[in-house]
């Protein structure tokens, strides 16, 4: 199968009306004298033409309003913990209660993004987005309405519905709909939408609502409705995705969309290209059995699915759902002893969180993924060395003194195997011996470090934010051939979710068993591994038309590196006829 879509590459490659030739390096053109450098100054005329045209800003305004999707996937798993302290003491919540509203919805978005693929691919993206936004409105009214936490629970899981299908179908339409060389940027918007609602919800957990005796949970829960009306309202005027409609057969309505988000540039090209993909995709993939079971018996799809699922899965390994949502409780273990500081503290990682991501947003066209992915699990696998090493053993506590300004006198003491609570010997041994400015500190740092954590807590964010956080979803949206594009990123939304919940769940004991201390070394030795599988795995997908991105995947899956070469990447075609030119970002190097 693998040789079949390499002949159809090629074929396409010699096609007389799209006739393509390789565009010669500088050096080339310089060695081949008067008349190949002329050549060479019409080309890069053409290229200076092609990069000064504006890109319209319809397709900003579609990302935006797809986006609205990611910030309510962001707002609605950040506000839970803010109203969760108010619903607690409202309804009188069991620990058990509160775990099961919080995961509910996360659990129920792992099952709907598995759905989605189908949904998406039946009935298209434009409505599964509508589809989604409706959901999360119907959510936010059952949540705010709620009479008992039984309705809680409902609301709660007809939220993680719409949060599945907007996860998996948003970056997939925005990347559908974008100009290659901007694909990366506009579907990494929607990540920052994601930390945007994330940063908003820690705002409102903190806000006029916090201070309500009664029922200010219910506005938070249900002021998201406001962003879901949007955005389902825009999308009834915003149109399907052009691929789609090509796949559909509804060619005269893709033409049509397709001028309308280019701005009503020349889209000859890029229309016949897509659909002679397609109809070449129709072709050998036509039949055959469920789409998962095609997508794993042909190589190079199996091995995009590997790389999209293991970068999900390896995001959430990496702890950030650790940080997002229990950084308060982080806070306060390691001596923040203010409630309400602590929250704030937490509002402030958030913010740390979208703010980066801002700068994944300037970085991903420029380093590309491949680096930008790279150097954010590095950065991220190395944040925790450093806090107390006591703390990560679980049988020590520290004992210490403490003035106002310092710790000092202080040492690590085997812990009492009897209690947690006290040292096994010296002074730290007896609580009622304990004198005053004596204190043992089990399982987090003196308070005087505290701001070492909170300054772990926004080192982690600042290498996570513009990698490990945005590029597997903007990776995923990209990897997948058409017919497999919807399953692809069903499954790997999917992966996303569930890891989402392991890690979260999981958390709290986790650290009980280890230490916090020992839960991030865990998370760091995880994310050192995902380096391994990214650095391993992971092609450069920058500035490629989708449709070219499956060619990535034909040869083995870790080739260790060699992406790294800008090997492969020389091979630039641009047209001879017509005035539509394809370039890659490595042109824009050529053009002074
Ligand atoms: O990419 C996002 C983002 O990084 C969020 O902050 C996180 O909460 C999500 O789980 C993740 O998928």
């Amino acid at each position: 199968m693998s040789n079949l879509m390499g002949e159809r590459r090629k074929k396409v490659s010699e096609d007389g009306e799209r006739s393509l030739i390789k565009a010669p390096s500088n050096a080339s053109i310089n060695s081949q004298g008067p008349s190949a450098a002329s050549t060479g100054d019409m080309e890069r005329a053409a290229r200076k033409q092609f990069q000064q045209e504006v890109t319209p800003a319809f397709v900003y305004v579609l990302a935006v309003f797809s986006a609205l999707g990611g910030f309510l996937f962001g707002y609605d798993t950040g506000v839970v913990s803010g109203a969760m302290l108010l619903l607690k003491k409202e309804m009188n919540l069991s620990a058990l209660w509160q775990e099961v509203l919080v995961s509910s919805t996360v659990g129920a978005a792992a099952l709907s993004a598995l759905a989605g693929g189908s949904l998406n691919g039946i009935f298209g993206r434009r409505v599964c987005i509508l589809l989604a936004s409706f959901i999360f409105s119907v959510g936010g009214v059952v949540l705010s309405a709620a009479p008992n936490k039984e309705v809680l629970l409902v609301g709660r899981v007809i939220v993680g519905l719409g949060l599945g299908i907007a996860s998996m179908t948003v970056p997939v339409y925005i990347a559908e709909s974008s100009p290659p060389h901007l694909r990366g940027q506009l579907v990494t918007i929607n990540t920052l939408f994601i930390t945007g609602g994330q940063f908003i919800a820690s705002i409102i957990e903190n806000g006029a609502f916090s201070y309500l005796r009664y029922d200010g949970w219910r506005y938070m829960l249900g002021l998201s409705v406001v962003p879901a009306l949007v955005q389902f309202f825009g999308f009834l005027f915003l149109p399907e995705s052009p691929r789609w409609l090509i796949q559909k057969g509804l060619t005269q309505k893709a033409r049509r969309v397709l001028s309308q988000i280019r701005g009503n540039q020349n889209i000859d090209e890029e229309y016949d290209s897509i659909r002679s993909s397609i109809e070449e995709e129709e072709k050998d993939f036509g039949g055959g059995g469920p789409v998962i079971w095609r997508m794993l018996t042909y190589p190079p799809t199996r091995r995009a699915l590997i790389v999209g699922c293991g970068l999900q899965m390896f995001q959430q390994l990496s702890g950030i759902n650790t940080v997002m949502y229990y950084s308060a409780t982080i806070l306060q273990m390691s001596g923040v002893r203010d409630d309400k500081l602590a929250i704030w503290l937490a509002a402030v990682t958030a913010f740390t969180n979208f703010l980066f991501t801002l700068v994944g947003v300037w970085l991903v066209e420029r380093v590309g993924r491949r680096r930008l992915t790279m150097g954010s699990i590095i950065g991220t696998s190395l944040r925790y060395r450093s806090c107390e090493p006591c703390m990560l053993d679980p049988g020590c506590g520290f004992c210490y003194r403490e003035n106002s300004t310092s710790v000092f006198a202080s040492s690590c003491v085997l812990v009492n195997q009897a209690s947690t609570g006290e040292a096994a010997w010296g002074r730290c041994s007896n609580t009622t011996q304990m004198t005053e400015g004596i204190y043992w500190a089990y399982n987090y740092c003196p308070t005087s470090y505290s701001w070492v954590v909170l300054l772990g807590l926004i080192l982690y964010l600042v290498s996570f934010a513009p990698g490990m956080g945005p590029m597997p979803w903007t990776v995923n949206s990209e990897i997948y051939p058409l017919w497999a594009r919807s399953t692809g990123n069903a499954c790997s939304a999917g992966v996303n979710w569930t890891f989402n919940v392991l890690v979260s769940l999981t958390f709290l004991h986790v650290a009980q068993y280890l230490t916090y201390f020992g839960a991030f070394f865990l998370y760091s030795g995880l994310a050192a591994l995902g380096f391994v599988f990214i650095y391993c795995c992971l092609p450069e997908t920058k500035g490629l038309r989708l449709e070219e991105i499956e060619s990535l995947f034909e040869s083995r899956l870790c080739t260790c590196g060699v992406y790294d070469s800008d090997e492969g990447r020389q091979i630039e075609y641009i047209r001879v006829k017509g005035s539509n030119y394809h370039l890659s970002d490595n042109d824009a190097s050529d053009v002074e």
